[in-house]
């Protein structure tokens, strides 16, 4: 019998120093007359989760679709020292920035292992060859790595359309960190699970960021999303109304009266 495999614990994965920080300056994006984004400026630090939140239809995920090269914009979209703003969406995911999907990604008759393999594995051709030798020798450590990360260890032979949403959710992210990321972008992973699974999964989001990668996560949640995030960004009509710390967010005029309401002292007056 072989020896077990080596599989490096998830701690050694590159730290927080060593990744890049995306910073988006000015994007806007148009669908003919509507001005989805105006002239965004969004930082996100590795080993950090930044909050994005504002009402349905203020742009959020046309910014995600904007930084990640699925629509065009204007403005400027760097990852590190390197700008990404003309490169086509692969690579962009090659060069450290990846995404969820707000409408989930799964392949549902598939394992757990191979939905995160088909993500870590980008197709190209010239690697194809290099990957029928090698694939087999890595594949194992690397989805047992990421499914450490993400707290689901040992659920690679599991079939995906077989676990619980939650369970789900966060493959997805898993699919998101496995080919390795300096930033993620997460378009609302807790949709369709209740506030508590919701709670939980953003405390595994806080575990994942603390071993390196940043996180923009988007999510109507406000009370989740202001207990979880370090900085919170909120958007209205495509444009930036506000920036700062949650506390901050909590007590800003402009976000109460835009996206958190009347709080309740004020109307009990
Ligand atoms: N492909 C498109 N073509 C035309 N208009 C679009 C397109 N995608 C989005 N829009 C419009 O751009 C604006 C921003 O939409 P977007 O989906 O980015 O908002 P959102 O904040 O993500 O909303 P939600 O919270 O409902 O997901 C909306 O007015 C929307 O109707």
């Amino acid at each position: 019998m072989s020896a077990p495999e080596q599989i490096p614990p998830a701690q050694q994965i590159s730290p927080a120093q060593q990744r890049k920080t995306l910073r988006a300056v000015g994007v806007g994006v148009r669908y003919g007359g509507v001005v989805a984004n105006e002239d965004v400026s969004i930082t996100v630090e590795p080993g950090t989760i930044v909050g994005l939140i504002g009402p349905n239809g203020a742009g959020k995920t046309t910014f995600v679709d904007a930084l990640t090269g699925f629509t065009k914009c204007v403005g400027e979209i760097r990852l590190g020292d390197e700008r990404i703003d003309g490169l086509p969406p692969h690579r962009r995911r090659r060069a450290g920035l990846s995404r969820t999907w707000q409408s989930g990604e799964l392949f549902a008759s598939l394992t757990v292992a191979e939905n995160i393999l088909a993500a870590a594995h980008p197709m190209r051709p010239a690697m194809i060859w290099k990957d029928l030798f090698t694939r087999h020798h890595d594949d194992a450590a690397r989805v047992e790595r990421v499914l450490d990360m993400v707290g689901l260890p040992g659920a690679g032979g599991l079939k995906a359309g077989d676990l619980a949403l939650g369970q789900q959710k966060l493959v997805g992210v898993a699919r998101a960190i496995a080919g390795g990321c300096d930033i993620m972008l997460l378009d609302e992973p807790a949709a369709g699970l209740d506030s508590a699974e919701s709670v939980q999964f953003a405390e595994r989001i806080r575990e994942i960021v603390k071993l390196g990668p940043g996180a923009l996560l988007i999510d109507h949640d406000v009370a989740m999303m202001l207990s979880v995030c370090d900085t919170i960004y909120v958007l209205e009509f495509g444009r930036l109304i506000f920036q700062g710390t949650p506390d901050e967010a909590r007590n800003d005029p402009a976000v109460i009266a835009a996206y958190l309401g009347v709080p309740m002292e004020v109307q009990d007056a």
